[in-house]
């Protein structure tokens, strides 16, 4: 199948000599959730701006269903919803009006149902006719986000969603992504929240200094990258580490009381059995134990560590 968004050595460098992009490869599936993730200053907005056609592009493509973003503008801006960080709205206007008016900008003929159904979805039908500027910030928020849906898009990009925004709608947002996507929406999100990557993308990509250094299924990515730890409760603290443990990777709690093993998830031996055998051996017993994977947080660290 055709990519829904497909990237092709795209560079960026802005008019202050600053590379923001470099030769960027990168193809969307339709209908996923793609997170990008990446540090402050990394090259994320700088990336969607070129894709919803707001910056343009120093080298390289990027097509949107088809539709070159810079050749072909507005046929390519037509598939995309973009919710911008900062709020960008007419403070007189009422809800109803920027919610329709943004339809029309995008050529589509008046649809007063659709426009109330996304109203209902965002929980903002019972401030349709107040103006904008009596709104509370997240109540704007969901503003932002029903005007970018206004024209029915088939890509919506959110970037940084989550920033500043309370848990109700953080909530309400996450339901309605997920509804999107399930009537065939694709969504890409940036975000610098990990666990927010964690639990929604189905693939990541990881941006740093301009560069993607790195474009997973997320569980794939989980999987080969995850460490999994061991952790003995031991029965009685212990001063040190054994000498007849000193090859294991073990590290002793502060307080004494636990021991922690790491090992590869994926590994084919995780030398669990000889660990417990040498505990017994050096008279060490334990009164639980309990395995944790890795976070996707940890694997970013490590990898962006590793690119610095
Ligand atoms: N108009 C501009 N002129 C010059 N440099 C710019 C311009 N816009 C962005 N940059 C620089 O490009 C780099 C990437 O910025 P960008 O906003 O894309 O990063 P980001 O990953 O979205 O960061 P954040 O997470 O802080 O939003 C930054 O170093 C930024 O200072």
């Amino acid at each position: 199948m055709q990519p829904i968004i497909a990237v092709n050595q795209l560079s960026k460098t802005y008019a202050s000599g600053f590379q923001a992009l470099k030769r960027i490869d990168l193809e969307i599936r339709q209908g996923e959730i793609f997170a990008l993730l990446g540090p402050n200053g990394a090259g994320k907005t700088t990336l969607i701006s070129i894709i919803c056609g707001i910056v343009n592009p120093s080298e390289g493509t990027v097509l949107a269903d088809g539709h070159d973003v810079v050749r072909d503008y507005r046929a390519a801006r037509a598939k995309i919803g973009l919710v911008p960080q900062e709020l960008t709205t007419d403070a007189f206007e009422t809800v109803w009006n920027t919610v329709s008016f943004s339809r029309g900008l995008f050529g589509r003929s008046a649809n007063p149902a659709h426009v109330e159904k996304v109203l209902k979805d965002l929980s903002l039908w019972s401030k349709k006719d107040s103006k904008l500027i009596t709104l509370s910030g997240g109540m704007k928020r969901r503003v932002m986000i029903a005007k970018a849906l206004s024209h029915e898009p088939q890509i919506l990009f959110l970037d940084e969603p989550s920033a500043g925004v309370d848990v109700e709608l953080r909530r309400d947002m996450w339901a309605m992504v997920r509804a999107l996507r399930a009537t065939g929406v694709t969504i890409i999100l940036t975000t610098h929240y990990i666990e927010e990557a964690e639990e929604m993308a189905d693939r990541i990509g990881v941006i740093h200094k301009g560069e993607l250094i790195l474009v997973e299924d997320k569980a794939e990515l989980m999987n080969k990258l995850g460490r999994k730890q061991l952790t003995l409760h031991l029965q009685d603290p212990l001063e040190t580490i054994p000498a007849a443990l000193a090859g294991y990777p073990l590290e002793l709690s502060a307080d004494r009381q636990q021991l922690v093993y790491t090992f590869d998830a994926q590994g084919e031996h995780t030398g669990i059995d000889m660990l417990l055998r040498r505990l017994g051996e050096a008279g060490i017993d334990f009164k639980d134990l309990k395995t944790s994977q890795s976070s996707l947080e940890d694997i970013f660290v490590s990898l962006v560590r590793e690119h610095a």
